[in-house]
């Protein structure tokens, strides 16, 4: 497998190796032993899997507050979806900062979203799935978001035209004005 590392520090794309043959293909979409080889321990205890019918679906931009906070694995097995990660790190050099990839059943890739960063998505496609393990359980009374357009992140999402968000995303508030107990360095 292959990591490469991101400009926002622990945030990583890993591209798994995928065996061929004349049956199709096969891969280990994770494995304790070879990731923690590979620099990415976590103890992950629950997975997650979403469904967006329409092209153009945006999730986010999530994140878990302390004690519960969630480092995340994603991965998207069908369809295809535009992945971000944006460092909430109070104090970090990065802060605001966001890194987005590409995600899709065909490219197979994956990334590492650790804790301190919220994530998000957008479908690219149809008919897309995701999933994605996380070393925390859920915690609704801990469950925030970002507004996904705020203009102090930026982030360049590829759309073309207003993206279908749920109740909830729509009313998340600016970064500057989420709640927020993540410290650089912790
Ligand atoms: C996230 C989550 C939701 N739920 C429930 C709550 C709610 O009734 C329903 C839908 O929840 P949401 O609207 O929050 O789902 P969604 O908008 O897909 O939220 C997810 O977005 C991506 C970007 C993430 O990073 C995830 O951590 C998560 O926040 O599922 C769980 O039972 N367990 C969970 O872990």
């Amino acid at each position: 497998m292959n990591v490469i590392e991101t400009f926002l520090q622990g945030v990583k794309i890993i591209e798994p190796d995928v065996y061929g043959d004349k049956r199709g293909w096969f891969m280990e979409t994770y494995s304790d032993k070879k990731y923690k080889e590979a620099g990415i321990g976590f103890n992950f205890v629950q997975d997650n899997q979403s469904f967006s019918a329409i092209r153009g679906t945006l999730r986010g931009v999530h994140y878990q507050l302390h004690p519960k906070p969630q480092t995340k694995l994603v991965r998207c097995t069908r369809g295809v979806i535009f992945d971000v990660a944006v460092d909430i790190r109070q104090g970090s050099p990065s802060f605001g900062r966001w890194v987005g990839i590409e995600l899709s059943a065909d490219n197979k890739k994956q990334l590492l979203i650790p804790s301190g960063f919220a994530h998000g998505f957008i479908t690219l496609a149809d008919n897309t799935e995701v999933q994605y393990k996380v070393d925390e359980i859920y915690s609704p009374d801990l469950d925030r978001g970002i507004i996904w357009n705020d203009r102090t992140i930026g982030i360049d999402w590829p759309l073309e035209v207003p993206p279908i968000l749920s109740e909830k995303d729509r009313k998340a508030p600016r970064l500057a004005d989420a709640e927020n107990n993540f410290i650089y360095g912790d």
